[in-house]
């Protein structure tokens, strides 16, 4: 039987209405203390706090919450010495931060009620949640019959504590490909977890964490869920950016619930995800620093440095921006190894396309080297995605095996996004025909470019049609005539639409291109010093410096070089911007009649391309492999 959603909303709702008056005030004084008169909508970090008791400022302290929340009563000397109430998070109880308080004369008063308070106390605190927890089930229940098996990861339904922990992850280092050195350097790990006496008996110290550093989807996660699964440990995970969401002060609540957790099921692996979040370099925020991450960061440290090694827990954190992180995090005794975890190579690419090959029924055609090779810059997430959604349009198309044809469409999915209607109207279908040809015969006439794979009238994601072109091989040095190349290639839409249609004409479909183009060009001349500025970088790699909310501006040189710069760009497009239209002009018959079989055709691949384009012009020879794209 189902029930319908009205009849479901008109039981729950009241519940949860009720549930959340009474968890709000009657049954929580705590709660009511708070959020009454003695709210101070002022934060004060525990720092901050101390300097404050230090210098004789501090001159009442109301304490909540065990002892862990605090109203305090301070000077203010920026407002000429006026008191002011601040609230400060207080690390777990400490009898030396009550003792010096006294010293200092300060008057404390404790609201933590006696046996009876507590007792409302935490039932203010878990009924609400329970009221919750059995409305939401309920709704799932109701909602979700047909849902998949159990799962495995459980959510703490503690307010504050937002971590999953799974008992056994079931994943192991077979289960993660392509990335054999990280692998390697965590086999250790797996030995401190299961075997710490092996190094506490030759006097070891334990490291207590490492970082996993690389772009998304290269397995940092799969890889910390294997190494707990190796050692047979439980798996705490918790990201970074759930540290410091929602209420001021629950991070560092949070990172202090995280590690008791932990304490109590050692030996295990905890994992943050995205430490970037919670670890940006402190004091860098625009304006000053961000208190309530910063006090989440401090929190971290010091349960880092609140057990030894050989308590059994190690820390895997992963980010994608190591350059931003806090120092202290890297200091020795913490996150003191980083190991990255890169995008994989060909061969990493066919071993992970093994490993999401091993439950999919392949056809004798499909080749995995071959799939890899045209997969540079693929990772581990992406070559999961294709190989799923390979097996979804064969299953669609009522196949019993995935075969080449699924493949392909896969690719050209995961790379350029879903396959739309392609247009009707004749005008506009028209001029999409002549810019994505206007890049295909560039690409196909310039000798340094890569060969073209196939051109299309079919749009996919934000693209009205597409040009894809096969790059010669896995490269990672390119050469100042491949660039250029490239940016005529680029330029190919344009000068087409151009010459075709008329300056007048010309449509924002190219913008995407420019850009790109233009990014190249000024590559050329910053980087790689191939302008008449010479052989000088003036920009670095990564020049824009992340500064808490903000980029900063990166100028490193004068404005006179500034405007030089600008200068050779400009000259670099504009040549290979002649070049085009150069090219577009000289084949204008062969061009004419590609559009009109495109339009028929829809898809035109590669070899026919040439071969049509051939009975007009020579074509320079080129090898060829895996494809890339120009919209
Ligand atoms: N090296 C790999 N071997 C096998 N499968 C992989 C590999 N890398 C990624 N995958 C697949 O991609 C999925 C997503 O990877 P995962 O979440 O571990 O990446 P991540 O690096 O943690 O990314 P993010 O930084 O976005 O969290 C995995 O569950 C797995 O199916
Ligand atoms: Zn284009």
């Amino acid at each position: 039987m189902k029930l319908p959603w009205r009849v479901i909303l008109l039981w729950t709702l009241p519940i949860l209405v009720v549930g959340f008056f009474l968890w709000q005030g009657t049954f929580s004084p705590n709660a009511a203390d708070l959020s009454g008169n003695n709210t101070a909508n002022t934060r004060l970090s525990y720092g901050r706090f101390l300097e404050y008791l230090e210098s004789d400022r501090v001159q009442a302290v109301d304490l909540y919450d065990n002892g862990r929340t605090a109203i305090v009563e301070a000077s203010d000397p920026q407002l000429s010495g006026s008191v002011q109430r601040y609230r400060v998070d207080l690390p777990e109880n400490s009898p030396e931060l009550v003792s010096k308080m006294r010293k200092s004369g300060v008057e404390i008063d404790s609201h933590d009620s006696g046996d009876n308070g507590a007792i409302w106390g935490l039932l203010g605190n878990l009924i609400f949640p329970v009221l919750l927890i059995g409305a939401l089930f309920f709704l799932f229940r109701r909602s979700n019959n047909a849902g998949g098996g159990p799962g495995q990861a459980m959510n703490f339904g503690k307010s504050r504590a937002r971590f999953q922990m799974e008992a056994k992850t079931g994943i192991l280092f077979d289960d993660v490909a392509g990335v054999d050195e990280a692998k390697e350097e965590l086999q250790e790990v797996v030995t401190f977890l299961k075997q710490p006496e092996r190094f506490t008996a030759v006097g070891a110290k334990i490291p207590k964490g490492a970082l996993l550093i690389g772009p998304p989807g290269t397995g940092k996660t799969l890889m910390a869920k294997a190494i707990a699964g190796e050692a047979g440990v439980p798996f705490f995970s918790i990201s970074g950016s759930e540290f410091v969401e929602m209420f001021v002060g629950v991070g560092a609540s949070r990172v202090r619930d995280l590690f008791k957790k932990a304490k109590e099921n050692a030996p295990c692996l905890i994992f943050i995800d995205e430490i970037d979040a919670v670890g940006r370099q402190r004091g860098a925020g625009i304006g000053g620093g961000n208190d309530e991450r910063e006090q989440t960061l401090n929190q971290l440290l010091t349960e880092m440095d609140g057990f030894e090694g050989n308590t059994g827990i190690i820390i895997i954190a992963a980010t994608n921006r190591p350059d931003v992180l806090d120092t202290a995090l890297l200091r020795p005794g913490r996150f003191d190894r980083q190991i990255s975890v890169d995008a994989p190579d060909v061969k990493g690419r066919v071993s992970i396309l093994n490993v999401h090959a091993r439950n999919k029924k392949l056809s004798p055609d499909v080749s995995l080297e071959s799939i890899a090779r045209r997969t540079p810059g693929f990772t581990g997430a992406d070559l999961a995605n294709l190989l799923n959604e390979a097996a979804i349009l064969t299953a669609r198309r009522r196949k019993d095996a995935i075969t080449l044809s699924e493949i392909d469409d896969a690719v050209d999915r995961v790379v350029a996004g879903m396959e739309g209607t392609p247009l009707v109207d004749s005008k506009s279908k028209r001029l999409i025909a002549y810019h994505e040809v206007g890049h295909a015969i560039i690409g196909t006439l310039v000798k340094e470019h890569d060969p073209v794979q196939k051109v299309t009238l079919i749009p996919r994601g934000q693209a009205q049609g597409l040009t894809w072109f096969t790059p010669s091989e896995e490269q990672t040095l390119v050469s100042r005539s491949q660039l250029k190349a490239r940016i005529t290639g680029a330029l190919g839409g344009r000068a087409a639409e151009e010459e075709v249609f008329g300056d007048a004409e010309v449509t924002s479909g190219a913008g995407g291109d420019l850009q790109q183009l233009t990014a190249m060009a000024r590559q050329m001349v910053t980087r790689f010093g191939m302008s008449d500025l010479g052989p000088m970088s003036l920009e670095s790699q990564n020049s824009e410096v992340f500064l808490g909310g903000g980029l900063m501006n990166r100028s490193e040189y004068s404005e006179e070089i500034a405007s030089r710069i600008d200068a050779q760009v400009r000259e670099i497009v504009e040549q290979c911007h002649q070049n085009a239209r150069q090219i577009i002009r000289d084949n204008r018959v062969a061009i004419d009649r590609l559009v009109d079989l495109l339009i028929e055709k829809e898809t035109i691949d590669g070899d026919e391309f040439r071969q049509i384009l051939s009975e007009y012009t020579e074509i320079p020879e080129k090898e060829q492999y895996a494809p890339q794209l120009q919209s």
